[in-house]
């Protein structure tokens, strides 16, 4: 093989895009850059200043474009490597990030018509404001009995494509009719890099109800809504590829964006999540990798096939061919200690974090550190962003238990952080229960840079640590099935050996730590079936007065 050979990956983040350079033989990393959206998230208002409702998050598709425009040609220059030297660019997105576009793939916000239409953008996989139809499309189906429900936990997600484009339907009838074809962010990009549509299986199964060669029916969807029976025939249905394949090559025009050669083999879309796992070198059964950020995605391959109640999604094929694919997740994490930090971080200790060079994070991180287990006489729940697994709930709200007025911000800190490792726990016990052995867990992504959380995962869970061993974990396993779709290596599992990185037992539990959280972890539980199975409906009553009142 030639030793110069390389490959670009690009992750397509909830804030910013990354490109990195990869060389094809061994996965090192030679350059990386970053371009930070311009419109970021739109949550409170489109562009022209068009008000947003509470739980909308949108996009601007010329956003990801700029990224291609400008952080791959940076990436390229930094790591010294000519065109001629890359095989293939690959990439990874978000999901469900999902959008509305014309027949040649034109987004309907790009239309002058639409632009001051919220239902016209792109909605982000933290869109949480088609709740109610989500709730309708579970209600549904699971009295029709339809089989497609138990490879969804029991309960499809707001955050997946049937509800998002239900609500499309519902709330702007006239945006719905114009959308010649509704597509995942992660198919769109591809489209722009090769010209060519083609729907990748990841978020076809995960996001797409796409299970054993089909969709829903056309007769369940009439029942959901008369105008909805279509959607799939009209505006879902494309061709299917499978992961690591070659959807085409470079065109001229973003040959010219990038400053790589034209005809290069473009790869098959992914999914941010489910590309780490190779990434970090889980091509076995029972490795999960869990990737930590502004949220964090389990994803797991097995061969035992179990329907584990609350996770989003089993999919034939969907991380690794030949393994059933598990993907289960918390809608926020990183978000939840970013809230706090945002509202809850007085000026003294402002002064205090700037005076010892720290970022806030990391200044609250180093006063909880001081501190024994339980000493600050909290527990939180981590739901600040609704609940993905296992309860799928997305009207489900935050709570801490215990302040008092002694309590101060490193305790709430530290609560928030051991209330998202409880969360995760909560995860490898329906794993387990459900006969689904979790074997190692893998923690990737930015949030492994936070020493105390990985240490108080290790003990929350009880188990050995591994680490991912490269900061850019989506762009190098882009990186990496882009090598197979360019041909340099045969396959996904010789690609993950050849380039993947992961170190083991970077953390380990203690007993002690371990035992004082089995406590904490007991009052999460009772908290948690307390207000998400139904005992106490509060949540759901104060965001229905929330709606009314606003
Ligand atoms: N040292 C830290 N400890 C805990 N959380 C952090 C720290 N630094 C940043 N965060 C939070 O992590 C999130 C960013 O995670 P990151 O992995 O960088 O991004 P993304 O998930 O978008 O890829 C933000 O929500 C931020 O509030
Ligand atoms: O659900 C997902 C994958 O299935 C999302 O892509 C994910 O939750 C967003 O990731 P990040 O926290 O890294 O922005």
């Amino acid at each position: 093989m030639n030793p110069e050979l390389c490959v670009v990956g690009v992750d397509f983040g909830t804030l910013s895009g990354r490109a990195v350079v990869v060389r094809v033989r061994d996965g090192a990393e030679l350059a990386s850059a970053e371009h930070l959206y311009a419109h970021a998230v739109l949550d409170r208002e489109l562009p022209d200043g068009t008000p947003l409702p509470a739980d909308w998050a949108l996009q601007v598709p010329a956003d990801w474009v700029e990224v291609l425009r400008t952080a791959v040609p940076e990436a390229l220059a930094a790591a010294g490597v000519r065109a001629e030297q890359v095989v293939g660019i690959g990439t990874d997105f978000t999901a469900c990030t999902v959008l509305p576009v014309l027949a040649d793939g034109t987004p309907l916000c790009e239309l002058p018509a639409f632009a001051a239409r919220p239902h016209a953008y792109p909605k982000l996989w933290k869109h949480h404001a088609a709740q109610g139809q989500a709730d309708r499309i579970n209600a549904l189906a699971a009295e029709r009995k339809e089989a497609w429900l138990e490879r969804y936990g029991g309960k499809v997600s707001s955050e997946w494509e049937f509800a998002k484009a239900l609500q499309v339907l519902e709330e702007d009838p006239e945006v719905y009719r114009r959308t010649e074809r509704w597509l995942e962010a992660a198919d769109w990009i591809v489209w722009r890099l090769c010209g060519r549509y083609v729907r990748n299986a990841c978020t076809a199964g995960y996001k797409g109800q796409y299970q054993d060669g089909r969709y829903p029916s056309s007769e369940y969807l009439a029942a959901l809504h008369p105008d909805f029976a279509g959607f799939v025939a009209d505006k879902l249905e494309q061709p299917i590829a499978q992961l690591g394949d070659r959807a085409g090559g470079l065109t001229a025009e973003a040959a010219s964006w990038t400053g790589l050669a034209e005809g290069i083999a473009v790869c098959v879309g992914n999914v941010d999540a489910h590309v780490t796992a190779p990434a970090a070198v889980a091509v076995e059964p029972g490795q999960m990798v869990a990737i930590m950020g502004t949220s964090t995605c389990h994803v797991m391959s097995s061969d035992r096939y179990g329907t584990v109640p609350g996770m989003c999604g089993i999919v034939d094929g969907g991380i690794l061919p030949g393994l059933w694919g598990y993907e289960a997740g918390q809608s926020g994490v990183g978000d939840i200690f970013g809230w706090f930090v945002r509202t809850g971080f007085p000026a003294e200790y402002a002064a205090a974090a700037e005076a010892a060079g720290q970022d806030p994070h990391a200044h609250l991180t180093a006063l909880a550190a001081r501190q024994k287990v339980g000493e600050h006489g909290l527990v939180a729940l981590d739901w600040h962003s609704g609940n993905r697994s296992v309860l799928v709930d997305h009207d489900l709200s935050g709570v801490i238990v215990g302040q008092t007025l002694a309590t101060r911000p490193e305790d709430v800190y530290r609560a928030l952080l051991e209330a998202t490792a409880f969360g995760t726990r909560t995860i490898v016990e329906a794993f387990e229960t459900a006969g689904v052995p979790v074997r190692e867990l893998i923690i990737a992504g930015g949030l492994t840079r936070n020493a105390l959380l990985m240490q108080i995962y290790a003990d929350v869970t009880r188990r050995p640590l591994s680490l991912i061993g490269s900061t850019q974990g989506p762009a190098l396993g882009a990186a990496m099935h882009a090598a197979v779709a360019a041909g340099a290596h045969p396959d996904i599992r010789t690609a993950a050996r050849a380039m993947g990185k992961v170190e083991r037992g970077v953390y380990l539990p203690d007993p002690h730590r371990a035992a004082a959280y089995d406590r904490l972890y007991a009052e999460y539980r009772t908290l948690h079936d307390y207000f998400g199975r139904g005992a106490n409906d509060v949540m759901h009553r104060l965001r229905r007065i929330r709606t009314e009142a606003s």
